[in-house]
């Protein structure tokens, strides 16, 4: 579904990531994990096609994304979710969700079905303002939004951004459910790393650009030190219960 072979990706020509190699299978859900600055974002905007490569090959859903439109990699089944998250703050939740539903009226009242079963938190909610949503609420509203359009790719940045870690946890475990039903891919970038290793499959860790770190959930967890290491001195691992 992703897979990333040798890439650079940066700015202005001048590479803030080198020689990623990067695969996510259909119903896996990956991490992309790393300190402050390390390339999380500018790989996820060169896997989206937002940022071209500055040299090796992207190639998702069996295509080289290396066109200046992203949104037909929308229309083909590729969801980001950005930092930003990019609501209609003046329109409704309802109204926020019709704007990304696609396809036949049969298809999106299924779709409408699974946000409603998968977001419940956001039934009662239908009539307001995104505005006005709590930051829990409107990230919950972004990931909506992004199951809508039914994607065979999700890529998720940063989700948790300024939210408690009881609502990051219950995120990350409707992410997780979402790639076991549907078969999505998902890559996400995620700072409260003990919560993330519970969900994903396996992990990236970046650093400078680089993949200092790979492996499944459980190796990662079981390397905790080095993990923590590669962040720099970071204490990512202080909610983690003492020994
Ligand atoms: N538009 C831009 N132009 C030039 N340099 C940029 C731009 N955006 C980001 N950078 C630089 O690229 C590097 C990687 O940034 P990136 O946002 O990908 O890191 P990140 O791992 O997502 O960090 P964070 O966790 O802080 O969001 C940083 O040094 C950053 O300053």
């Amino acid at each position: 579904m992703i897979t990333l072979e040798g890439v650079a990706a940066g700015y202005a020509g001048s590479a803030v990531v080198r020689d990623l190699s990067l695969e996510v299978r259909a119903g896996e859900v990956v991490g992309l994990l790393g300190p402050n600055g390390a390339g999380k974002t500018t790989t996820l905007l060169t896997i989206s096609g937002i940022l071209r490569p500055l040299a090796g090959t992207v190639t998702v859903l069996g295509q080289q994304p290396q066109t200046r439109f992203p949104h037909r990699l929308a229309r083909q089944g590729v969801a980001h979710v950005t930092e930003s998250r990019n609501l209609f703050y003046e329109l409704t939740v309802d109204e926020n969700l019709r704007i990304a539903l696609r396809g036949s009226k049969a298809d999106k009242q299924a779709r409408r079905d699974e946000v409603d079963e998968l977001f419940p938190a956001l039934r009662p909610l239908r009539k307001r303002k995104a505005g006005l949503l709590s930051g829990g609420e409107q990230q919950m509203l972004a990931m909506a939004r992004a199951l809508a359009s039914k994607p065979q790719v999700l890529l998720l940045d940063e989700m948790s951004l300024g939210l408690a870690p009881i609502i990051v946890e219950r995120l990350l475990a409707t992410v997780r459910e979402l790639a076991d039903r549907t078969g999505c891919a998902v890559l996400l970038v995620e700072q409260h790393v003990p919560l993330a290793l519970e969900v994903v499959d396996r992990a990236y860790v970046l650093a400078h650009g680089n993949v200092v770190l790979s492996g499944t959930a459980e190796e990662l967890r079981g390397n905790a030190q080095v993990l923590e290491s590669s962040y720099l001195g970071d204490s990512v691992l202080a909610d983690e219960p003492g020994p």
